[in-house]
């Protein structure tokens, strides 16, 4: 049986795959996020998925299955992704407040034969968020490497009223559909098999 990697910097993602049972190493590959002019935000959040895992199989010398992924909001057909800076962070949360977004997630496997895609829509509400909490919440330093500027499984939690699709693709790995995909690689958990 190949081999699995992450082609992935997020520990939360690394935590997702462990938790789902799999044993994998880790690749970081660079990849430049920019949206093109006429790309949907479902065609984007696919791409990079795609993107980061077909240069994560660049970086390997051995054959491998390499898994990677995006995640990103979209808000009045905008897309948010990290916040480049509190002021950035400030206005995307502005946005966000009192409003429903919707978080795109896409997880990408490839074997260097063939790469297969699944994209998960989560929509997620906000409760009115004043600006004395936002300034607060900056200062946590939790926004800072997160999609819109929040992080449901920490304090980021606290401004959520509901969640509706998966709290999982939210954190950045859909657990059912990531192992239904590597699942069809041949990539068996090692709690065994739900598919
Ligand atoms: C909305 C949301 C996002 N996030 C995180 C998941 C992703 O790590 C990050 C979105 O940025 P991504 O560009 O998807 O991922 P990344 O740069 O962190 O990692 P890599 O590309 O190397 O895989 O935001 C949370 O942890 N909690 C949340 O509630």
């Amino acid at each position: 049986m190949k081999s699995l990697v992450l082609a992935s910097g997020s520990p939360r993602r690394a935590d997702l795959l462990t938790q789902l049972g799999y044993q994998f190493s880790i690749v970081k590959p660079n990849i430049i996020e920019q949206q093109q002019p006429s790309e949907s935000a479902p065609a984007y959040v696919e791409r990079l998925a795609r993107e980061k895992a077909e240069a994560g199989l660049q970086l390997l010398s051995a054959p491998a299955v390499v898994i990677g992924s995006d995640t990103l909001l979209v808000l009045n057909n905008q897309v948010l992704e990290k916040p480049r800076d509190k002021a950035h962070f400030m206005s995307m949360f502005q946005a966000l407040s009192g409003a429903t977004h919707e978080v795109l997630t896409a997880v990408a496997v490839t074997n260097g034969e063939q790469t297969r895609t699944i994209r998960v829509s989560t929509k997620v509400s906000f409760k009115v968020v004043t600006t004395a909490e936002m300034e607060a919440y900056w200062h946590t330093g939790e926004p800072a490497d997160k999609a819109g500027g929040y992080g449901i499984q920490g304090i980021g939690g606290r401004f959520v009223t509901t969640i509706n699709g998966s709290y999982f693709a939210v954190v950045g790995l859909p657990l059912y559909e990531t192992e239904q995909l590597l699942t069809s690689f041949g990539l068996v958990s090692a709690f065994g098999s739900t598919v």
